[in-house]
């Protein structure tokens, strides 16, 4: 025999294929052996009588059919192992099939298990006092070999019940040995199939709950029926006796026949109902399919049949009651010309934007029928009892509204999302695990025939017209068809993230678009920024722009840095006005007599920054009026000046992964400076990003930007970067978004509004009327002199060294206290970039106050430093 095998290398035999396995052959002779010696003995034990035996009998009276030589061998076996002789065929067939199928498995030690059932079978037989030795049992049931090991050996030294325990144990210990090959796994396959019925038997009975739960539902709208049905008939009757032909005309002796119809036709209407209501009521379930069963008449309908059919075909048995709450249509608001400070800005016709063609049909509710019966039938197949809801048809996609029965989890619904839209056969299913403010489940699942939403239809929505924002912007509709408008000074910064394609371009033409019909230059400016180049330059013209749209990635910071002055600049404004933010100082008196002390203060302050004005061209903004510097006031004079108004400005920033590959640092600095305090400031950031990873979109960017819009993305990792939750993931695209809007932690699923590129440039075209765009040129000139300046700078540090003295002044105070002029000194000291502090030698070079490179040592200082002036 060969020798047993690991299970491991059973594996790898198994493997390979049986044509290249030689080991594997059966050993025919042991097969042929077995199969003979085991059907002989077999036979040989079915036909045996002890008369048969010459062992028994001195004289045979008949013969066993597999001879005397059979009956011989039965008497020997049963006089040595009693009753364990019936393992012995068993045993031998048992070896026939394991020698056909693997001979490896013929091994020594199952054949020692063999033995060790054997002969304690026999030990067990032989506890059986009560049957005595017979001709059969020549030596009782347990033969020679188990009365030597229970009555000499065991029964006195362990007792019936160690002897027992110890037989039992080797027997079935060798059982197993025998017939699996590896024990431990028949274990586990035992364990499993116990918890498997356990888990049956705990599914059975919340079915069982559940089922009992509906009868007695029906049991009562029964009752209740009934009772309604007799107080109708009563009433009828009452009816009838006060005015017996129910009409007056049927009084007269001719209408007594119609009387009578009458009262038969409201008898037969009363027996009917009552019939109906007392009708034993259908048994929940007719076959073993409890589960379908029971999702099938989880339709909120009265209970009907379900004849123990598949839940599917039940469903399908009777149309489920739908209760299709359709999107409400959108009631129009007289077309009133938006608010504007600019009583000459003409505002752009709402003609230049298309009428909504409202001929394309959202899904029929025959589609919604099948939709509804698959989703109960599905959830029914993974043992998920519910009750079907209300059904809200959107534009682009309907929610199912299912209420889960008693000891439903809900994390069970959310996690089956996958098989929804496998079974529904869906581009994808998002699941709404529960509905916020609902004891329901939602079920997205994308409309065959999806309806866009122009931005149109929002923008001349009455909840436009009555939107109290001071910067409404339309998104689109949501899951119920109502237009979703959000205000940007409440956002008060936007994040937009999504795949290429899903819609973020449409979705900031939709907002410039919002703003363009709302609100004026002197009200709004817009600056935009734009790496891709060609997404934005159509808004070029637009009389709102700031400075044309900033295209060139490493102009970025400086356009940041400007707005972070043009921030600190209106809060100097505002702390001038002892106003908190923009709304106070568009709001405030103008003429009001200043306080006396303020007065002083002012003064002061106003002294102080005579001194170090830097920015005077930031002014040029608010009145949107470009000066030289020749033209510039003097600062005291300005801040008698302040603009008698502050445009809000809006800074749309179309690929911020574009940006952060040129200056991470600084541009997560200035985005989160600005988000922090711009807000009070009428700043107002929309950025926009296509790879929403976590070098783009930083814990910094997405702490300070609350209000999110993700369009679809590519996985759930990309949506938790986005939204800290999954869902972006599942959306559809093509303007399909969730929102998540200021001040709140729930999403609001929308269809993005449409604008075509057409629409933009018309709107673009017609407000040229307005006159050519007055960009803040100094603006311009800042950011382009700051740019160039970093050009030199490969860190990508925009900070002008001319301008940024204190930089230039610390390097000298550092060769002062050193007495060394190296790079690497002023880089660490400084704590600054390699490029930037070479910079600064090389500037203190030019200026004759250090000597040129010397190789690795420091460079020579040619000037007393302690009586240097810069
Ligand atoms: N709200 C919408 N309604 C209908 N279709 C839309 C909507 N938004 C986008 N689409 C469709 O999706 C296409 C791609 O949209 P868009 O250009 O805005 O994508 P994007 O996310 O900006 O892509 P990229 O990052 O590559 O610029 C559009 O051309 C349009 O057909």
């Amino acid at each position: 025999m060969s020798k047993p095998q690991t299970s491991n290398s059973n594996r790898s035999a198994r493997s390979v294929p049986p044509e290249t396995a030689p080991r594997h052959r059966p050993n025919w002779i042991a097969a042929a052996v077995c199969f003979v010696s085991g059907l002989w003995l077999l036979v040989a034990l079915i036909d045996y009588f002890p008369e048969q035996s010459g062992f028994a009998t001195t004289d045979p009276i008949s013969t066993n059919l597999a001879g005397r030589w059979g009956a011989n061998t039965v008497w020997l076996l049963l006089y040595a192992s009693g009753a364990g002789t019936w393992l012995v065929p068993l045993f031998l067939l048992w070896l026939l099939y394991v020698s056909v199928r693997n001979a490896r498995h013929l091994a020594g030690t199952r054949l020692a298990a063999m033995l060790v059932c054997l002969v304690s079978l026999a030990g067990l037989a032989a506890m059986l006092q009560s049957i005595p030795a017979s001709d059969y049992f020549p030596l009782g049931p347990g033969g020679w070999t188990g009365s030597l090991l229970y009555n000499r050996a065991l029964h006195g030294t362990l007792g019936p019940f160690g002897a027992a325990l110890l037989l039992g144990t080797l027997y079935v210990g060798g059982l197993l040995f025998v017939f699996t090959k590896d024990v431990g796994a028949e274990i586990n396959r035992y364990v499993a199939a116990f918890q498997a019925w356990r888990e049956t038997c705990a599914t059975r009975r919340a079915e069982r709950a559940e089922a009992r739960r509906l009868l007695k539902e029906t049991r009562a709208k029964e009752k209740a029926a009934l009772a309604q049905a007799k107080a109708e008939w009563k009433a009828q009757k009452a009816a009838l006796k006060k005015n017996p032909a129910g009409l007056p005309e049927r009084t007269t002796g001719d209408d007594a026949p119609e009387e009578e119809e009458s009262r038969a036709d409201i008898s037969a209407q009363v027996s009917a109902a009552v019939a109906a209501a007392t009708k034993p009521s259908p048994p929940t379930r007719a076959n073993g399919n409890k589960r379908g069963a029971a999702a099938a008449t989880s339709a909120p309908t009265e209970p009907r049949e379900t004849g123990g059919e598949a839940p599917g075909n039940s469903a399908a048995a009777a149309p489920l009651a739908l209760n299709i709450v359709k999107a409400e249509e959108l009631k129009k608001a007289p077309l009133a010309p938006p608010q504007s400070t600019d009583e000459n800005y003409r505002f752009p016709d709402i003609a230049l934007l298309s009428e909504q063609v409202t001929d394309t049909p959202g899904n029929s509710s025959e589609e919604h029928q099948q939709n509804a019966e698959n989703l109960l039938r599905i959830l029914g197949d993974f043992g998920v009892t519910v009750r079907l809801g209300e059904i809200h048809v959107g534009p682009v996609i309907t929610r199912y509204e299912v209420e889960p029965g008693t000891g439903v989890r809900v994390e069970k619904i959310a996690g089956l999302d996958k098989n929804i839209a496998l079974g529904m056969r869906a581009q994808s299913v998002r699941i709404l695990a529960p509905i916020p403010g609902k004891a329901a489940v939602g079920v997205e699942v994308p409309n065959k025939h999806a309806t866009p939403v122009g931005i149109r239809e929002v923008l001349e929505s009455e909840d436009w017209a009555r939107a109290k924002a001071e910067l409404p912007i339309a998104l689109g509709k949501d899951v119920s068809g109502k237009p979703l408008i959000s205000d940007l000074t409440k956002m008060p910064h936007l994040l937009i993230a999504g795949a290429t394609g899903s819609g973020k371009s449409v979705c900031i033409n939709a907002i410039v678009a919002s703003i363009l019909y709302s609100k004026s230059p002197a009200d709004v400016r817009l600056l935009m920024v734009d790496p891709k180049v060609v997404e934005l330059k159509i808004f070029n013209t637009l009389p709102h722009m700031l400075i044309p749209v900033v295209t060139e990635p490493k102009k970025v910071p400086a356009a940041l840095k400007w707005l972070l002055g043009e921030m600190e600049q209106r809060y100097q404004m505002f702390a001038k006005c002892n106003v908190r933010n923009i709304l106070g100082f568009n709001n405030r008196k103008k003429d009001a007599p200043l306080d006396p002390v303020e007065a002083a203060a002012r003064a002061q302050i106003e002294a102080l920054e005579a001194g170090s004005a830097t920015r005077a061209e930031d002014t040029e903004v608010h009145d949107g009026e470009d000066r030289s510097d020749s033209q510039r006031v003097p600062e005291a004079a300005q801040a008698e000046e302040l603009p008698d108004r502050l445009p809000y400005i809006v800074a749309i920033v179309d690929e911020l992964a574009d940006l952060m590959m040129v200056a991470p640092a600084e541009i997560e600095t200035s985005i989160a400076r600005l988000a922090q305090l711009a807000r009070a400031a009428g700043i107002h950031l929309i950025i926009a990003t296509q790879r929403p990873s976590v070098n783009v979109i930083t814990g910094v960017i997405k702490a300070n930007l609350p209000s999110r819009i993700a369009f679809q993305v590519a996985s759930q990792v990309d949506s938790r970067t986005i939204l800290d939750t999954k869902g972006a993931d599942t959306l559809i695209g093509r303007g399909d978004m969730l929102f998540s809007p200021p001040g709140s932690s729930r999403l609001v699923r929308a269809q993005g509004a449409f604008v075509s590129d057409d629409e933009v440039i018309s709107i673009v075209e017609a407000l040229k009327v307005n006159g050519p765009p007055r960009y803040a040129t100094s603006v311009q000139q800042q950011i382009d002199r700051a740019a160039s300046d970093g050009d030199d700078d490969g860190e990508s540090d925009f900070g002008d060294l001319g301008e940024d003295n204190a930089l230039f002044q610390q390097a000298l105070d550092v060769l002062r206290s050193t007495k060394r002029a190296s790079t690497s000194m002023i880089q660490r000291r400084l704590r600054i970039g390699y490029n930037r502090a070479a910079r600064i030698m090389d500037l203190m070079e030019d200026k004759g106050i250090i000597g040129p490179e010397n190789g690795s040592s420091p460079r020579d200082i040619l000037v007393d430093l302690d009586s240097y002036e810069s």
